[in-house]
């Protein structure tokens, strides 16, 4: 069981995810999402969250009060708790990352808003996380991502038929080709090793096209690759065929 605390002043714009993935898991009771309005922390008349930033500068800033605030009021954590600060100055998000998360007991995510937030707000998170390098208007869509990405690896969550282990990302290889019905698409057809049977050699020519699309598009992701004695004849094959 993994518990989801958001802070956000926008719970609205997770809907689609308790529509979608978490509303399955939710009801089987492996996913918890709980959201924070911190806005009803400010403590102004005004209810304000946000302020101008000491020393000038376009924009407003979170202001730490009703963040702090906010956080202090969570019921005590049953298991271990990680409150996460989504900011494009963060670390960048990635599987093992997720992987590491979906053992733990609840992830407590600050969603950031305006143009960043009071630097005292750092003392509270765990971790900073960006889901990559660009800017978006606020952390509520890089917190969806994150949620996705370890509520899916939840024994359960994704249910009977499929499962994460095979994630490609997990083995850092990218994914073959797939196709599915019908074998002849408008003349385009399925590659015939697929529609044989012959199980070996499906297995083989799908590791060589995965590490012909891993070489061809993300070489960096390469050196993580751990290379079996099956797959010298396969590097041989490919260096012939993309030999310049
Ligand atoms: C124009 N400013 C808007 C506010 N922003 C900001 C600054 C601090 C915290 C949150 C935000 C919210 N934005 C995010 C959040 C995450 C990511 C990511 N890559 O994970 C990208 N952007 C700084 C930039």
């Amino acid at each position: 069981m993994i518990k989801f605390t958001v802070l956000t002043l926008f719970p609205e714009m997770f809907a689609p995810l308790q529509e979608s993935i978490l509303k399955r898991a939710q009801e089987a009771k492996l996913v918890k999402i709980q959201f924070v309005n911190f806005r009803d922390y400010a403590i102004s008349k005004h209810k304000n969250v946000d302020d101008v930033p000491y020393g000038g500068g376009a924009g407003m800033l979170l202001k730490p009060e009703p963040i702090f605030a906010a956080i202090r009021d969570l019921p005590k954590p049953c298991g271990r708790r990680k409150v996460i600060l989504m900011s494009p100055q963060g670390e960048v998000f990635r599987q093992e990352k997720a992987k590491e998360w979906a053992e733990e007991g609840e992830l407590v995510f600050i969603c950031g808003h305006y143009e960043g937030f009071d630097e005292r707000i750092r003392e509270l998170a765990d971790e900073e996380m960006s889901i990559g390098d660009y800017v978006l208007t606020g952390g509520e869509l890089a917190a969806m991502v994150m949620i996705d990405a370890v509520a899916r690896l939840v024994p359960g969550v994704l249910g009977e038929d499929a499962s994460a282990e095979e994630d490609s990302h997990s083995i850092s290889l990218l994914e073959y080709p797939q196709y599915t019905r019908p074998a002849d698409f408008e003349g385009r057809q399925v590659p015939e090793i697929l529609l044989s049977g012959h199980h070996a050699f499906i297995k083989r020519w799908r590791r060589k096209e995965s590490l012909r699309r891993t070489f061809l598009r993300r070489p960096d992701l390469i050196n993580a690759v751990t290379f079996g004695p099956e797959d010298y004849s396969i590097l041989e094959e490919l260096i012939l065929e993309h030999e310049e």
